[in-house]
């Protein structure tokens, strides 16, 4: 049994012109000490798709249809008290907001302190400390500085204290949103390969939310790619990143530069995700795709499989011979850019 497994979901959001789609149907899986990356443009679904799993959606989103089975255990149809316990224990957040989540009038320690307390209650003062000093090395903030407030640490700093808060509850799954964005590059890199490291340690498994491919590249085993609140492709990083069957994940991927190579293209991909509250009938990339044909517009993907990967497009079999070579040129994504073959 895997430790989450996500089935079908749906959650929408309540709008004035309709619900908003925002997570469409969407399975997968994560297993234990694995991390998983979620990536897709801003607005495909990725915090929606969180908020769903930790149980804090706004109050005009809502769970449509789906399980969301953590131990087996589905979290979508389950009292709230016991769900709210579930959450605290054994789902930890690192949330977007996370530079601000701390409370500027305690020390680093204290707050730490509270989140032990409110757990466990019985626990010692020196047990508790014991905790608090191991998470301070596992993230590697200098024991010393338990005592400084919020302000007194530089930003990333504030983000390992925030990562050694929601470790200290030994968590089974942690969700990362945007854990880095106000850092520089290196900070994250640091940052996720810290929690990488301190997973193999425990076997805590991740899902890290991102629109930033190269920090998913570097530090996921599995990804996850969302486009307009469905699931395009989904596999182990090295073949969504090396070799991948769907034209987004390609012009995703070519998007982001490759430090490795001097010369290319700046890639972005023509158009805009569609209106989710209004989503186009058949596959949701079709408008954006160089490949897209008739049965695109009409009909809904397919999952194809090639390999551990699970790619939803009608084209899968064109990629290799159309897309591949060109998916680096900026001209392959320009909305004029058709590549004009028929469905036959
Ligand atoms: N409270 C809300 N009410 C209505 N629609 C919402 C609400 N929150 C998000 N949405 C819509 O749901 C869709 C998915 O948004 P979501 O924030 O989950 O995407 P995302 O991929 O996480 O984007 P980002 O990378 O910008 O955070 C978008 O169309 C967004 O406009």
């Amino acid at each position: 049994m895997a430790l989450l497994e996500v089935e079908d979901l749906e959650v929408y959001y309540d709008s004035e012109d309709g619900p908003v789609k925002a997570v469409d149907g969407v399975s997968f899986q994560i297993e234990a000490g694995e991390t998983v990356g979620i990536v897709g443009e801003s607005g495909c679904g990725k915090s929606t798709l969180a908020k769903a799993l930790i149980g804090i959606l706004p109050k005009n989103g809502y769970i449509n249809g789906g399980k969301i089975l953590f131990k087996g255990e589905d979290l979508t149809d389950m009292p709230e008290k016991r769900r709210r316990a579930l959450r605290w224990d054994e789902i930890s957040l690192i949330a977007q907001s996370a530079m601000n989540a701390l409370d500027p009038v305690y020390t680093i320690r204290e707050q730490i302190l509270e989140a032990i307390d409110a757990h466990y209650p019985k626990m010692g003062r020196s047990e508790a400390q014991d905790i608090i000093d191991e998470s301070f090395d596992l993230v590697g903030l200098d024991r010393d500085r338990q005592t400084d407030y919020p302000h007194q640490f530089s930003g990333g700093m504030r983000q390992r204290a925030m990562i050694a808060m929601s470790l200290v509850l030994e968590p089974s799954l942690i969700l990362a949103d945007e854990p880095t964005t106000a850092l520089d590059v290196i900070m994250q890199d640091q940052i996720l390969k810290r929690i990488n490291g301190i997973q193999q340690e425990s076997d805590t498994a991740m899902m890290v939310i991102t629109h930033d491919v190269a920090v998913v590249a570097e530090t996921c085993d599995r990804v996850v790619v969302m486009y307009a609140g469905e699931l395009a492709e989904e596999g182990p990083s090295e073949f969504i990143f090396g070799e991948p069957y769907h034209p987004y994940t390609l012009g995703l991927k070519s998007a982001f530069p490759d430090i490795r190579r001097s010369e290319q293209d700046l890639v972005s991909i023509g158009g805009h995700p569609p209106d989710l509250s209004n989503p186009p009938s058949g596959c949701r990339f079709a408008e954006r795709c160089p490949l897209a044909t008739e049965v695109c517009r009409e009909e809904s993907p397919p999952a194809v499989e090639h390999g551990e990967l699970r790619s939803f497009c009608h084209h899968t079999d064109r990629i290799d011979a159309e897309l591949r070579s060109v998916a680096s040129k900026a001209r392959t994504w320009q909305n004029d850019a058709s590549m004009e073959a028929t469905d036959d």
